[in-house]
């Protein structure tokens, strides 16, 4: 069964919320999902994965949230060649870096080796049926992409 690591980052649930429409979708799909709060997490479970997933806020001028800074900081020293990973988060067109977080996830992944399964998803905020069916489609994707790669 293919294993997905679901780390979310959230303080007013709009990623959490989202964490749970992908942990339903891939579960619908077969896999064996587990998902966790960034800062309740090690680097270490997505070792032990098929599928890594991040969903994280942005903060203060598009910086990672402070929760998430360690584990950040740990993801530049892991090796997940022959995994694959996807990002996605909520953020606020307010402001001007909308989502920054979710690039910074997607570059430190590119770091590690892992292969992108999909295009980052970026939610205005709680997730709506149209982020939904979005969230939906990546998941897909990802999990299209583990299936080409015999995991
Ligand atoms: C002080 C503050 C700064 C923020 N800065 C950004 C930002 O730079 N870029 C962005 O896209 N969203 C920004 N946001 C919006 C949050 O990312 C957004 O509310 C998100 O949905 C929160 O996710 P959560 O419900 O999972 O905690 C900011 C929010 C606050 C309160």
């Amino acid at each position: 069964m293919t294993k997905v690591k679901i780390v979310f980052a959230s303080i007013t649930g709009n990623d959490e919320d989202i964490a749970y429409v992908l942990t339903e979708k891939f579960e619908d799909l077969g896999c064996d999902v587990d998902m966790s709060e960034v800062s309740q997490t090690d680097v270490a479970d997505f070792e032990d994965s098929d599928i890594c997933v991040i969903a994280s806020y942005t903060y203060d001028q598009g910086v990672v949230p402070d929760e998430a800074l360690d584990f950040y900081d740990d993801m530049q020293d892991l090796d997940l060649n022959g995994k694959v990973y996807g990002v996605c988060g909520s953020g606020d067109t307010f402001y001007e870096d909308f989502c920054r977080a979710v690039e910074e996830f997607d570059k430190v992944f590119q770091q590690t080796g892992a292969t992108r399964g999909a295009d980052t998803v970026k939610v205005e905020l709680g997730p709506e049926q149209e982020d939904i069916d979005n969230l939906d489609n990546f998941a897909e994707q990802i999990f299209k992409k583990a299936q080409e790669m015999d995991l």
